[in-house]
């Protein structure tokens, strides 16, 4: 039997919402925000074929559709509280649907927030989500407020996702056991949110690495009006055979490549201590790996200090077409 686009909301996502006054099934959720916090607002879409590859296991993409989101919050150390699901479906398949939905309440659940509405259309296959979080006003993490002197820092190595990437275009051959942990970087990314928590109102700017890190510390720089200076000998690498980690083509994933939902963030020297003792607290690896000068742009430096040429890497839907 045909599933109904009112069945399909009613049997996949319609879970309680005990955090919000109304969730789904009227024209719009009702949400109480916590007195005297700033609400955080926001989305980000994810579509067939630019976003994930056609064939992509149903549980990563809904576990995926909300860890963009969760990274987001992440980023603006904020706690996620709600979110809402547009969903564009060439079919109603149910099994599709249920691993779909198993991927986004397990992400969901781990994270304590709840969806409360959204909207179900056919069409080609995209989803899109917005979150919404809380964050004390004067505590969020911001683009701007990076200060000449600061360290900057990355959470866990960057290029693995963008490797499978390469691999899934067949623009790179993996070994199984390197293709199946690239992949699950790619696939199920852990958002930091509980990082960004532990650094709202410590760190003095930060961003999450969906573009790539030059791309993103480059958005950082510009917004705060400073330079990112960063090391190549300090970028972490992957835990991959070394023949593969050292590679040009891991050189590019971890600076350019994108999809990997770390945290970079700046603070003051002064909080070293305090920073490493949150990265072993939280069992993830914070590096740092440069410093904030006066100026504009990124910087990459070698080992003798001396400035490296870079092409403009990261990810742009647009450039190029
Ligand atoms: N179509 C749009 N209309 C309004 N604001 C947008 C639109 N697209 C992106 N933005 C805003 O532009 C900024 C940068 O977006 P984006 O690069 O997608 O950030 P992120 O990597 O955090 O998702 C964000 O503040 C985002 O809300
Ligand atoms: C099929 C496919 N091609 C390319 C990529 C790589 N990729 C797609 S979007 C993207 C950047 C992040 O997406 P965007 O929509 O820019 O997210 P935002 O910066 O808004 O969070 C990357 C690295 C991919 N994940 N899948
Ligand atoms: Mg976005």
């Amino acid at each position: 039997m045909a599933l109904g686009e009112f069945d399909l909301i009613r049997r996949y996502f319609s879970r309680a919402t005990p955090s919000a006054l109304l969730g789904i099934g009227d024209d719009a959720a009702l949400v109480a925000p916590t007195p005297g916090q700033a609400l955080v607002v926001a989305a980000d879409t994810l579509v067939e074929g630019h976003h994930f590859f056609a064939g992509t296991a149903p549980e990563a993409l809904g576990w995926k559709a909300l860890a963009v989101n969760l990274s987001d919050m992440a980023a603006m150390g904020a706690t996620p509280r709600w979110f809402t699901l547009c969903l564009t479906l060439p079919a109603a398949e149910p099994d599709w649907l249920a691993g779909f939905a198993a991927g986004l309440y397990a992400l969901a659940e781990r994270h304590q927030v709840e969806l409360i509405g959204g909207d179900t259309t056919g069409g080609p296959l995209a989803f899109s989500v917005q979150i919404l979080g809380e964050v004390a006003p004067g505590q969020a993490l911001r683009r701007a407020g990076a200060r000449i002197g600061d360290d900057v820092w990355l959470s866990g190595p960057t290029g693995a996702a963008a490797l499978a990437v390469e691999a899934r275009y067949g623009r790179l051959t993996l070994a199984p056991d390197d293709l199946a942990y690239c992949a699950n970087r790619l696939d199920r990314p852990e958002p930091r949110v509980e990082l960004g928590l532990a650094l709202a109102g410590l760190a003095h700017a930060a961003i999450d690495i969906s573009d790539g890190l030059l791309a993103d510390a480059g958005h950082l720089a510009a917004c705060s009006g400073v330079a990112v200076h960063l090391h190549t000998d300090l970028l972490p690498s992957l835990p991959l055979p070394p023949a593969l980690a050292n590679s040009a083509a891991a050189w590019r994933a971890a600076l350019g490549g994108g999809d990997d939902y770390e945290l970079c963030f700046t603070a003051a020297p002064q909080q070293r201590a305090t920073i490493e003792r949150i990265g072993e607290k939280l069992g993830l690896p914070l590096t740092r790996i440069g410093q904030i000068e006066a100026g504009q742009g990124v910087r990459l430096l070698d080992d003798a200090g001396r400035p490296q040429q870079v092409e403009r890497l990261g990810f742009d839907h647009f450039a190029g077409k």
